[in-house]
């Protein structure tokens, strides 16, 4: 026994004496009140009160033990009170008792009932063993309650523990009023790389580590008056050589431990990811106020529009600073073009509405007033507020289109037009047409279709240069358009060919409009010169029922009035059609008779006056037509000259030419010669000039036995490129006439400059020489100019003997014709050479031609 037992024994011995002695001197009735009191006190006691006898069965038990035990009290009693003893606790209860009997004070313990009502009841038992050991006085304290909260607060505090060493922040306990570190986390510790006890006991002042922190004793204080303390972006000094940016917390509780508790959180993952952030976001801003998009952002809140980003380069697109735009987040409402406003509308309620929209094309107007076309395109962000979901933001960029706008509309401009006059072009003319056409079929209402071409345009052209050529076009357009309506339209198909559209127009209608255009003539800007048009007109339905067919029989008319002389209008006949259709034809065949062999070459000779003899021949191109027989130039040449055919021809001729006279030259047929007749275009042809040289090559016949004639429109087509070829030509040592001589304009300052040998008067004056004074002048005046430049004059289209004692009165040198022979075909020409026929003195040479 201890001697605090001893104590408590002896103090109980003599309590017990004075309550005998004070009991003692009571009467009996006092004695029985005061014992009902002591038994009442006894029941109702809040202690459970047990008499155990010396076995430790159950002998007596008040109310409030029955009610711990959860019984009622005739079951108690007589049972051992070891069996409400929880098993765990009945060693320690018999220890009790013995302790109790052997010690005769009253002791004590805490232990675990088995109760009925509670399972298990944790109680403090006071055991007092009266009557000599036999008998045990038992109270019983229910602990329960303070048991339960003793365990919590020993689990809180384990948790607390737990935490406080698993913690990931730095943790640290300081005496409030000390500053001495009574307790670090293990995370703190790594944190700061020393050791947990070069720590504990240290004011938190003194150490280097919290000296960004807690710098002093004073601000250690002034922390703990603010109860709370909250450092964002402090530093940690640690042992590992760099310092921690970390965010601390500090709670003092003064009052009960009276300690302050800093809780250490290392941020530096945070701090560079906000550094990152930061910096991404001004590499966002910079991007963003560089790129050529304005970038904005509008905030939605109950009803309010608030500005939150405006890239600087909105002021570029429309005029206004960011500062204004977040000033009145409306004004980019208010600059949109009015006729743009719903298309607008309509695109934010799709978005609103969630329906992926493309970005959208329309106009603003510049804070300058200048219209801006822009590509808005934007997004929003939506957010559940209750049970509706809300648009919170509107983000979106603004891109100026305007130049891309006005370089679409201008490449739709010149898809569309003709740049040079600006009128419709070639396609536009179509998509009318067919519109119109469509509109005429159901009005029943004529269309006219003028198809208009300017006379000598390529001569023009060639020789006034292509800026007077581009002018010239100009003008046109600009006199068709004046000469017609709005409702009509003017194109431009290419070249020098327009092609004006009439509404509503018949031929009477039509034939004003034309006349009109015929009559206002048209001059190159700049220059006297006039030029005229030709026009073929066909009218819907009549002539066509849709624009492809009206286009080609305006185009048949046009040609019409061309061949007509030109500076005139031609209406669309059937006729026409089928002339057109001809031609068609023959140029399909035209283009292969060259493969077919179908070309042959007749000679006719020329007559030297002076001699009667042979002075040459010119070889005339016949075609020998499968159907249609022999066809002579006159109807051919042309279309094979219009259709370029006539150049391949031509490649033919020369070669044929040049080896016939070789062969005849092989026959002992000695200095005859050939003359050639060349077009225009293939004069000027890049393969002309081979073609002579190697014709020749190849043949080895001398170059004055070819003989090239020109015409005068040929040698006018294009004075300065003919003037060069035909030096060229010259050098070779070729001979060079004019044919047709007298027909053209051919100024005799410029015939000066050519190097011709010899002028053939077109036979048209030849022909009533006798009897036309005109055509007679002509001639003589030819003759003259011949002998004059010295050169050789010859006389075409000789028929009869009148003719020629007139030409040869007035001096002509040569003469042609069928007076002496009609062109030959080669065998005929080589038998005529080889009689060597004199056709001035021996009239039998023509006699025998005739019978050849
Ligand atoms: N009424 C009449 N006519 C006569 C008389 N003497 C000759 N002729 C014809 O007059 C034309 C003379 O040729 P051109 O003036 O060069 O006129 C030629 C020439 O411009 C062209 N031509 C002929 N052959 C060729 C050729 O090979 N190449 C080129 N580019 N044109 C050719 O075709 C035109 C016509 O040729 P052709 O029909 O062969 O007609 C020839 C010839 O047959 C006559 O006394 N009275």
């Amino acid at each position: 026994m201890s001697d605090a037992d001893r104590k408590n024994a002896a103090n109980h011995s003599r309590q017990r004496k004075a309550f005998d002695s004070d009991n003692l001197s009571l009467s009996r009735e006092e004695l029985v009140r005061e014992l009902k009191v002591y038994a009442d006190l006894y029941e109702f006691s809040p202690l459970g009160h047990f008499t155990l006898d010396a076995d430790g069965k159950i002998r007596s038990v008040n109310s409030t033990g029955a009610g711990l035990i959860g019984r009622l009290r005739p079951e108690l009693l007589g049972i051992p009170f070891e069996q409400v003893v929880a098993e765990p606790s009945r060693a320690e209860f018999s220890a009790l008792l013995d302790d109790a009997r052997t010690s005769r004070a009253k002791t004590a313990c805490e232990l675990t009932l088995i109760s009925n009502s509670s399972d298990q009841l944790s109680v403090r038992i006071d055991v007092l063993c009266c009557k000599e050991g036999n008998e045990y006085r038992l109270s019983v304290l229910d602990i329960s309650k303070r048991k339960r909260s003793e365990q919590a607060l020993q689990r809180s505090e384990a948790r607390y523990r737990s935490l406080f060493e698993t913690a990931k922040d730095g943790i640290m306990i300081v005496e409030a009023e000390s500053g001495a570190i009574t307790e670090v986390n293990p995370f703190l510790v790594g944190m700061l790389g020393c050791g947990r006890d070069e720590l504990l006991g240290k004011t938190v002042w003194e150490l280097d580590f919290f000296a960004r922190i807690v710098p002093s004793a004073a601000d250690f204080k002034a922390m703990q008056q603010r109860e709370s303390f909250h450092g964002d972006d402090l530093q940690l000094g640690t042992l590992w050589g760099r310092d921690i940016p970390v965010e601390v917390v500090s709670n003092s509780y003064i009052d009960q431990s009276k300690v302050v508790q800093f809780n250490i959180r290392d941020i530096t993952i945070r701090k560079s990811a906000e550094e990152a952030l930061l910096s991404s976001e001004e590499q966002c801003r910079t991007i963003v106020s560089n790129i050529n998009e304005y970038v904005y952002s509008v905030r939605f809140e109950e009803g309010e529009i608030t500005s939150i980003y405006h890239s600087p380069k909105c002021f570029d697109i429309t005029g206004y600073a960011p500062e204004e735009y977040y000033r009145d987040p409306l004004l980019w409402f208010s600059m949109i073009h009015v006729e743009d406003r719903n298309l607008v509308v309509e695109f934010l309620n799709s978005i609103f509405a969630g329906v992926d929209q493309e970005p959208i094309r329309h106009r603003i107007l510049h804070k300058d007033g200048s219209v801006r076309w822009i590509l808005n395109n934007c997004s929003v962000q939506r957010q559940q507020r209750g049970d509706r979901l809300s648009i919170t933001r509107l983000d979106g960029f603004i891109l100026d289109i305007t130049d891309i706008k006005r370089a679409e509309e201008n490449i739709f401009f010149l898809a569309h037009h003709d740049p040079l006059t600006k009128l419709p072009n070639r396609s536009t003319l179509y998509e009318r047409m067919e519109q119109v056409i469509c509109a005429a079929q159901k009005s029943a209402r004529n269309v006219a279709l003028l198809f208009l071409d300017i006379d000598d345009f390529k001569q023009i052209n060639d020789s006034m240069g292509h800026d007077v050529g581009d002018r010239l076009l100009q003008s046109v357009a600009k006199k068709l358009n004046d000469c017609t309506r709005s409702c009509d339209v003017v194109s431009r198909l290419g070249g020098d060919e327009f092609v004006v559209m009439l509404w509503d127009c018949g031929v009477a209608e039509t034939t004003v409009v034309a006349e009109k255009i015929i009559g206002t003539g048209f001059q190159v800007m700049g220059s006297s010169v006039m030029v005229t048009p030709s026009i073929g007109i066909s009218i819907y339905p009549e002539d066509g029922r849709d624009y492809l067919t009206l286009l080609k029989h305006a185009d048949i008319a046009m040609y019409h009035a061309k061949k007509s002389g030109g500076n005139n209008f031609q209406f669309f006949t059937h006729k026409l059609n089928e002339m057109a259709h001809q031609r068609f034809m023959l140029e399909g065949e035209l283009r292969r008779a060259l493969d077919r062999n179908e070309f042959v070459l007749y000679y006719q000779p020329k007559v030297d006056l002076a001699t009667g003899r042979f002075s040459g021949m010119e070889a005339l191109i016949r075609w020998q037509h499968p159907v249609r027989g022999l066809m002579l130039p006159v109807s051919f040449i042309g279309i094979a000259e219009e259709s370029g055919i006539l150049t391949q021809i031509s490649k033919w001729i020369i070669p044929t030419v040049c080896r016939q006279i070789q062969q005849w030259q092989q026959q002992g047929i000695q200095s005859v010669s050939a003359a050639v007749n060349l077009s225009a275009s293939f004069f000027q042809h890049p393969d002309f000039e081979e073609t002579i040289e190697d014709s020749l090559l190849q043949t080895g016949i001398a170059p004055e036995c070819l003989e090239l004639e020109l015409t005068e429109a040929t040698i006018m087509s294009d004075p300065q490129r003919v003037l060069g070829s035909m030096a060229a030509m010259k050098a070779l040592g070729l001979q060079l006439s004019i044919d047709d001589f007298g027909t053209g304009y051919s100024s005799l300052s410029y015939l000066k400059k050519l190097p011709v040998d010899k002028l053939k008067i077109d036979q048209s004056f030849i022909h009533n020489i006798a009897r036309d004074a005109d055509n007679a002048a002509v001639v003589r005046a030819v003759i003259s100019i011949g002998r004059s430049m010295q050169l050789r004059v010859i006389a075409e289209g000789v028929e009869n003997a009148s003719q020629l004692a007139w030409l040869q009165a007035e001096g002509s040198e040569e003469a042609q014709g069928y007076y002496f022979s009609r062109p030959l075909p080669v065998a005929k020409m080589t038998s005529l050479l080889k009689q060597r026929a004199n056709f001035l003195h021996n009239p039998r040479g023509r006699m025998q031609l005739k019978m050849l």
